[in-house]
């Protein structure tokens, strides 16, 4: 196993920079620049020399984390150096000349915690998105999955399983070979905490997914050319992120406004003009994309005369509201102006409402989306065995619910789940 390094506080220049080393040769290597090292989990200032001629680098503070007691649950040291570009350049080019030392991957600190079983996929899924978490919100429902949240979830449900897998097999071993249906009445019991069980597993995987949270709702602003989208896009993120003009087809690509609200995320999305008409083939082109962000949003804000597309969840706005004879047009949501700047207010407040019902429940577990495939599988499988007859059958389906949810907690087949989730890391984490 190779000893990592790597910066773990954030890109120089700062006022100190955390280098984290783990790995088997993480002291000696950490004791070849100080000389010595202070006793485990205690600070210590020391000079740190360049092995190589004895040139001072800097004088930092050295933590040493003996294995299995570390954040990667290997040997690991943390220097803390001044956190100057050279200074940090030259405390890496001397540990890189170390043999056995080589510069850490994105996440890899993590992922190699993960192998050393201090955390499990689902905490370390969280601890992800604790990184890259910009809002109150983001950072409690991270914080949660991080600490454990989901992971004792899922192990309460697996605890169940076990339950029900044994009564399965003490059936069977009870029913002689002719006869696997066991007695009837521990049959249909076994059948009904296996509905029980899909039914608590359905619950928490109707929530929202967490990615709503962290990468924000995705509302798109569409209707037909010149309706003025990208007018309101302007107004609603108060500057000018989109041309505007008075000519139809200015908006062709599509331009993605992130904003947070109110402690929520959002990811605002003006689009092309809708027409079927166009000649102009790039025009064309932006039609497609916009009908492709219709697809993805999880808000519709509709500007067009014509009754919108359907979607689950849209406004239908009524743009222009100024213009004589647009004043109020029935079966519309909310009237705008770009003149008069009305409506805008009143359009944030309903989509915060909307917000609510389209979230994650910010005081219960919830999963991200392939936690909840998985979920969703295993209480598939756990309705399958409840409408079983055959013990045998039975029991295959709680396998299946079985590897599910070892899956979730990263028992299982997850090489290019761990490749995925860890590029999203930074490096030194
Ligand atoms: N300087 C520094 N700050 C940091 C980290 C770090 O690695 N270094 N962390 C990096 O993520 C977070 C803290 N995470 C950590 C998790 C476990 C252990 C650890 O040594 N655990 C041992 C001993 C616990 C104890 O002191 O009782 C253990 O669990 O056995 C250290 C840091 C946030 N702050
Ligand atoms: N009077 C009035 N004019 C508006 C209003 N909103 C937009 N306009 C004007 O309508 C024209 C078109 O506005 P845009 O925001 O570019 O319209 P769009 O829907 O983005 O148009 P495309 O990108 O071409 O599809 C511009 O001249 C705007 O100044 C409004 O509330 N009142
Ligand atoms: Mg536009």
């Amino acid at each position: 196993m190779d000893t990592i390094f790597a910066v773990s506080s954030g890109a120089p220049p700062a006022a100190i920079a955390v280098l984290r080393l783990s790995g088997p040769r993480a002291f000696d290597a950490a004791a070849l620049l100080a000389g010595t090292l202070p006793a485990p989990r205690r600070a210590g200032l020391r000079p740190l020399h360049d092995p190589a001629n004895g040139e001072l680098l800097d004088r930092a503070l050295i933590l040493a984390f003996p294995g299995p007691r570390s954040a990667s649950g290997e040997d690991l040291v943390e220097l803390h150096l001044h956190g100057g570009r050279a200074v940090v350049r030259a405390v890496e080019a001397a540990l890189a000349a170390i043999h056995g030392l080589r510069a850490a991957e994105p996440g890899e600190f993590t992922r190699r915690a993960l192998l050393n079983g201090r955390l499990d996929l689902s905490e370390a899924e969280g601890l992800g998105d604790l990184l890259m978490a910009e809002t109150e919100s983001q950072r409690r429902m991270a914080t949660r999955a991080a600490e454990g949240g989901v992971r004792r979830q899922v192990e309460q449900w697996a605890e169940r399983l076990l339950q029900l897998a044994a009564q399965v097999e003490a059936q069977l071993d009870h029913s002689d070979e002719d006869d696997v249906a066991g007695s009837a009445d521990s049959l249909d019991a076994i059948r009904a905490e296996a509905a029980a069980l899909a039914q608590d597993i359905a619950e928490v995987t109707a929530r929202p997914p967490t990615e709503r949270l962290r990468d924000g709702l995705r509302v798109v602003l569409a209707g037909p050319p010149n309706a003025g989208k990208s007018t309101l896009l302007n107004a609603m993120i108060e500057r000018d992120a989109a041309i505007v003009s008075p000519i139809a087809g200015t908006t062709r690509d599509r331009i993605e406004a992130p904003v947070v609200r109110n402690g929520t995320a959002w990811l605002l999305i003006d689009t092309a003009g809708l027409t079927d008409s166009s000649t102009d083939p790039i025009e064309a082109i932006g039609v497609g994309r916009a009908r492709a962000a219709l697809d993805e949003a999880d808000i519709v804000l509709w500007l067009g005369d014509e009754s919108p597309p359907p979607h689950p969840t849209f406004l239908w706005l009524n743009p222009r509201c100024d213009v004589p004879g647009r004043e109020a047009l029935p079966a519309r949501d909310i009237a705008l102006s770009a003149v008069t700047g009305e409506g805008v207010d009143a359009l944030w407040l309903r989509l915060d409402a909307l917000a609510g019902d389209l979230l994650p429940p910010p005081d219960l577990i919830a999963f991200n989306a392939r936690q909840r495939d998985l979920a969703g599988a295993a209480a598939r499988s756990l309705s399958i065995a409840a409408a079983q007859h055959d013990l045998l059958l039975v029991a295959e389906e709680l396998r299946g619910a079985r590897r599910a949810f070892d899956s979730i907690t990263g028992r299982t087949d997850v090489e290019a789940m761990l490749d995925s989730l860890f590029s999203r890391f930074c490096i030194g984490k």
